[in-house]
């Protein structure tokens, strides 16, 4: 194929992406970068498209629009992915920004160097930031949950392989002028691979979309959307696969409520009921380990599994959870002073298989009610309870 049949191709796939992009823009809430992506490809394509329409020599003025959209394009894509991933991602003063230098360092350059300025300045920066792009997907695996992590993988890689060229023409401009490296055999490969590049980062955008979406999807199914625990369904989960795994550990349950929750909501209103409710599930999730899991499984009740732990273990565990929600000061807007609560505890026997899940609860259930009858903000185990039946 020769180069501008390459670069028509490449311009069309860019402009038909960016459309892609956007009808799926419209389905994703608003700051998710898909937007960014949708314009920036457009502008890419239509850039790439306008080179060809122009032909050589392109006059001054018409190379300051082309390359300044390609710029913006690209610093739109490497933005597009910040807010993707959740990062500031910088608004319309930041671009105009972003514009006036590279008007400035353009004039300064093409003035200067010509040609050679022109591109090398054009191609060092598109390098750069298709290299800060990869690094940015790069860094970001880490952070999201485990389905993001191989688009974002896929993204760092091929946009890094697109950086690595680009730089080199950047470089290699000054030292050989722009003829080997705008025809020829390292002009085909270029175009051809962008034009790959261009296709794949498409299917890697609608992967990325569809990951993020799934993983909200299942959040919705197992979270619970006022305290971000996991509700009774991602609890079904978790015990499911805790009691699958080939060597089960034992598990204690304590079943926990918060005391006289409905004066709360009575006296300041539901809205501080819901901030109160949050607040407290933070206080028992950060004092629970990672090991442990902990369930929101009413409205004002919370489970916490405690895994492989003796009575003492989950008893020291109830304690430091009482402690947490009693120590709480929740500012509650209306109310005049921070409201404090106290939640009481029941703890289940040891549950060491899937079959015993049902009456663990029900023990820690009776126990919490135990706790509840003798005065609320305090600790009863089922063992004693049963000690109490004899
Ligand atoms: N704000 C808010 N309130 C809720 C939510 N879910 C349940 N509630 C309220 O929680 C209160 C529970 O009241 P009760 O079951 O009488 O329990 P309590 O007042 O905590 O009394 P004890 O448990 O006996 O100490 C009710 O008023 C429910 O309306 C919720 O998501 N948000």
């Amino acid at each position: 194929m020769d180069q501008s049949t390459l670069i028509f191709v490449l311009a069309i796939h860019l402009v038909c992406s960016g459309g892609l992009y956007w009808l799926i823009g419209r389905a994703m809430p608003p700051r998710s970068g898909v937007n960014r992506w949708a314009v920036g490809a457009v502008m890419f394509g239509l850039a790439y498209g306008g080179r060809l329409l122009v032909g050589q020599p392109v006059p001054a003025p018409m190379q300051l629009l082309l390359d300044g959209a390609m710029a913006v394009a690209a610093l739109l894509f490497f933005t597009g992915l910040r807010e993707f991933v959740g990062k500031p991602a910088g608004r319309w003063p930041m671009f105009a920004g972003f514009l006036l230098v590279f008007v400035v360092l353009h004039g300064l350059l093409v003035w200067q160097f010509g040609l050679v300025g022109r591109h090398a300045l054009l191609n060092l920066l598109l390098g750069s930031l298709y290299g800060g792009l990869a690094l940015e997907a790069f860094r970001a695996r880490g952070h999201q949950h485990a389905a993001l992590r191989p688009p974002l993988l896929f993204l760092a890689l091929m946009m890094g392989s697109l950086a690595l060229p680009t730089l080199a023409r950047g470089v290699l401009i000054v030292s050989v002028g722009p003829d080997p490296l705008y025809r020829g055999l390292f002009a085909q490969f270029y175009y051809g691979y962008a034009s790959l590049a261009a296709v794949m980062l498409g299917l890697n955008l609608v992967w990325l979309v569809f990951s993020r979406l799934n993983t909200q999807l299942a959040e919705l199914a197992s979270r619970d959307p006022l305290t971000r625990l996991l509700n009774r369904n991602g609890l079904d989960e978790v015990v499911a696969r805790h009691f699958a795994a080939r060597e089960t550990r034992p598990v204690t349950l304590l079943q926990i409520d918060i005391d006289h929750f409905k004066r709360i909501n009575d006296s300041l209103g539901h809205a501080a009921g819901d901030r109160v409710l949050r607040e407290v599930a933070a206080a028992l999730a950060s004092s629970v380990r990672a090991s442990d899991f902990i369930a929101r499984t009413g409205g004002e009740e919370f489970l916490v599994g405690c895994v492989a732990a003796d009575d003492g273990v989950a008893w020291a565990l109830a304690e430091r959870l009482l402690g947490a929600v009693r120590r709480l000061d929740i500012k509650v807007p209306g109310a005049k002073v921070p409201v404090h609560c106290t939640v009481s505890v029941g703890i289940s026997g040891r549950c060491g298989q899937k079959g015993d899940w049902e009456r663990c609860w029900a023990d820690a259930d009776r126990a919490l009610y135990a706790a509840k009858a003798a005065g609320r903000d305090r600790i009863v185990a089922a063992s004693a309870l049963r000690a109490d039946l004899r």
